[in-house]
């Protein structure tokens, strides 16, 4: 499976906000989306997911044109998982994983013992089958974002598409989630995840796609796209990447900001932060 952007210009009201976009991204594969504030990531996914018609160019899925699919054949092969949210109704987190079977179901169709097996064994993939009686908006911010991503499971996608997924997750919630997330990508999964933070590029991508402006400014492997040259371009800041040797990884770059402090003529120094 293949989902392949060629020349794909959108946005709103007849104005381009992102334009030229060609990009593959093929089962088992992690993309990374970075680019700053307002450079274009949400509205390239809302296209691809058939919310917006792309101005120009093509979405390929395996190789067919997706601009003229509903949305509901575009969501039977498509997750979606957004920023952590708090849903207006407190739904119990079963009845939360359960929407994603939706796509599936007929208009007036009630749940299959079926569609509550998918459900469960996309909790037990999460291992928040214990979560499944609480209420979704009692349970921690982690815990949200695992259950939104059990909802795209049980929609048994081939791609899913991730807005920044560990926004507003703590430190230990964003490495658990990112490392769900490799799993499912082995699984068999085509990922696209959108990132303020280029270490989870370094980190979990294969590819990596830059966006400035609404263009794209670097495609490729991390290594070759997530430079100090490239962050400084992307982002206006200077940065150093880092090499670390951790037993029984294969080497590991990270990306340290660096800033110079004014400091008196005979101590000035340069000094990371
Ligand atoms: N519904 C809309 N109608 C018109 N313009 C919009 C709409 N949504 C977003 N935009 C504009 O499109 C541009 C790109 O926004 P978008 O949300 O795609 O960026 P982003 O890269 O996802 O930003 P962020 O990292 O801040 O979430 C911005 O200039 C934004 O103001």
């Amino acid at each position: 499976m293949k989902l392949t952007l060629k020349d794909v210009t959108c946005g709103y009201w007849g104005r381009a906000v992102v334009s030229g976009v060609s990009m593959e991204v093929e089962s088992g594969e992690i993309m990374c989306l970075l680019g700053p504030n307002g450079s274009g990531k949400t509205t390239l996914f809302k296209t691809i997911l058939g919310l917006i018609k792309p101005q120009a160019g093509e979405i390929l899925f395996g190789g067919e044109n997706i601009c003229d699919w509903s949305q509901a054949r575009i969501a039977r092969v498509m997750g979606y998982i957004p920023q952590a949210h708090t849903p207006p109704f407190p739904f119990k987190v079963l009845d939360v994983v359960l929407m994603g079977r939706t796509a599936h179901l007929g208009i007036f169709a009630v749940p299959s013992p079926e569609d509550k097996e998918i459900v469960q064994e996309a909790m037990a993939a999460l291992n928040i089958s214990h979560l499944q009686d609480r209420v979704y908006t009692e349970i921690s911010g982690g815990e949200r974002q695992l259950v939104l991503i059990a909802r795209a499971l049980a929609q048994q996608p081939q791609v899913l598409i991730m807005d920044e997924p560990t926004s507003s997750l703590d430190f230990g919630n964003q490495v658990m989630v990112l490392s769900h997330i490799k799993r499912l990508a082995h699984t068999g999964l085509a990922i696209i995840m959108a990132s303020h933070f280029p270490d989870h590029a370094l980190l979990y991508a294969s590819k990596v796609m830059l966006l400035k402006k609404g263009q794209v400014y670097s495609l490729g492997r991390p290594e070759e796209t997530v430079t100090e040259e490239n962050l400084k371009s992307l982002y206006g800041v200077d940065v150093k990447i880092i090499r670390a040797e951790i037993p029984g990884c294969s080497e590991t770059r990270v990306c340290v900001p660096v800033s110079r402090q004014i400091l008196p003529k005979d101590t000035r120094r340069e000094e990371t932060c």
